[in-house]
């Protein structure tokens, strides 16, 4: 029987899909971070639990080829990007190989294509959202270490946007000096929760939210001017007041401080505004891969009505609009709603229609409304789908149903439900948007069976 701090040599045999190394000690599993198959390794047990146990590296005796030995990220493995210690060839192949195996377990063995690298590795991400606490007496800024809120003081954040790491210490500077406080979990006082910024990579433009847990931010005259002199990069600055002691990052209010309330950016060709509490895709260069192969596979036509649901700011359908008669679109973020309506207006496209509310629900209604639809495109949450949305998006027999998923599992549990719905699966994407993450993105092609 393992127990904690007990001493062992052993040889991985797996990684998990959440980057763990992996091996049964006496047919007991064990987990260890920043461990690879193949490695020799001498373990320390962490914890010991009922079905597992979890441990760390304590010396290498033999290295992996795929291990990364360029970049020692040891502590920002465990938290921020679990695959960086894995060359990025073998990230995608992992990736690959996560998709195909999950789908296997639904009973889905078709071919998946090769998946499409990220045109960039690191420092990709056009958003962070990092949180803000005292660490040795002063205001920090850092990562949580998984499955903690301990933070860890950081200056290289790795997968965001350069411009992002510099503004982020900057601002943090700014409110050491001014002595604007830090939120503290524990006695839930403090002022300053998480800077968020957003970047416009196409636009240059920068978004600082500063999360705030009291409606008066002390010296924030002073926080403003310092900001507009020291951070000329920083073309707006709001306040999103966030008063409950959750997790959830955002609250539901924000005050423009200056510039827009809007951050605005492009993809492909169209112009996007998008407001704080709106979804958008974070790796500005591969969402374009994205989108293009998801409009390869809705086999687009201008007598086309389509679908977008889960629409986010409108993104995806905007995308097509150009190219089919209509599109109609469902999303349960109010902002984000109004963020797609405004979208379609400002890049004229008067045939694009957007409406709030949960997908599974509205689906009913249009339905009873008679709405005729014959591409659906869909792109929920890592949830997936909701039955309910399953069923009555074939009651409305579209000849293609295109899913963009970032959730391998609820892509294969819905798509063997389509599977027994008459939907045969044509092509399967993965696409890396995530790199030095574990997190799977890909786009699949449903198409009605002839037999119907
Ligand atoms: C993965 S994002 C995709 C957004 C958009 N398609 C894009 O690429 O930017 C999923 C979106 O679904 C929305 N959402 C979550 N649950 C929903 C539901 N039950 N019905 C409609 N939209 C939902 C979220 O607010 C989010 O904007």
């Amino acid at each position: 029987m393992l127990k904690k701090n007990d001493k062992l040599t052993v040889t991985i045999s797996a990684l998990t899909y959440a980057g763990l190394g992996f091996v049964k000690i006496n047919e007991f599993p064990v987990f260890i971070y920043n461990s690879l198959p193949g490695e020799e390794v001498e373990i320390q047990i962490l914890k010991v639990l009922k079905k597992y146990a979890f441990a760390r590296v304590v010396k290498f005796l033999s290295y992996s080829p795929d291990r990364n030995q360029e970049i020692d990220y040891h502590s920002i493995q465990s938290g921020l990007a679990p695959l960086s210690h894995l060359k990025y060839q073998a990230q995608l192949s992992f990736k690959e190989n996560q998709i195909k195996e999950t789908l296997h377990k639904f009973g889905i063995d078709n071919p998946v294509e090769s998946i499409i690298p990220s045109p960039k590795e690191t420092h990709y991400r056009n958003k962070s959202q990092v949180p803000v606490r005292l660490v040795k007496g002063q205001l920090s800024v850092g990562f949580f270490r998984a499955h903690s809120h301990h933070l860890v003081p950081t200056e290289d954040f790795l997968l965001q946007e350069s411009v992002i790491d510099q503004n982020i210490i900057k601002v943090r500077d700014i409110l050491r000096k001014l002595e604007i406080s830090s939120y503290d979990e524990d006695t839930q006082r403090g002022v300053v929760r998480n800077i968020m910024l957003r970047f416009g990579k196409f636009t240059g433009e920068l978004m600082l939210i500063l999360v705030v847990n009291q409606k008066d931010v002390p010296r924030l005259k002073k926080l403003k001017h310092e900001l507009q002199s020291s951070c000329p990069e920083i073309t707006s600055f709001i306040l999103n007041y966030n008063f409950k002691n959750t997790n959830v990052i955002l609250g539901p209010t924000n005050k423009v401080i200056y510039g827009s309330p809007y951050l605005t950016d492009k993809i492909l060709t169209n112009t996007f505004k998008i407001s704080p509490l709106s979804f958008y895709q974070v790796n500005p260069l591969q969402t374009e891969n994205l989108y293009r192969i998801a409009a390869e596979y809705g086999n687009l036509k201008s007598t086309d009505t389509v679908m977008d649901a889960y629409s986010g700011i409108g993104t995806v359908g905007i995308s097509l609009a150009d190219r089919v008669k209509q599109v109609i679109g469902v999303e349960s973020v109010q902002q984000a709603v109004e963020d797609a309506l405004n979208n379609a207006q400002l890049n004229h496209y008067d045939n694009v229609k957007y409406v709030c509310g949960k997908a599974e629900e509205v689906i009913d209604q249009w339905i009873s409304e008679g709405l005729k639809v014959n591409k659906i495109f869909v792109d929920p949450p890592r949830k997936g789908l909701a039955k309910n949305f399953i069923e009555q998006s074939v009651k409305m027999q579209p000849e293609i149903i295109v899913y963009v998923s970032c959730n391998p599992a609820t892509l294969g549990r819905d798509l063997a439900i389509y599977k027994e719905l008459g939907y045969a699966i044509k092509k399967i994407q993965p696409v890396d948007l995530f790199p030095q993450t574990t997190h799977v993105e890909s786009v699949t092609m449903l198409e009605k069976n002839r037999t119907f």
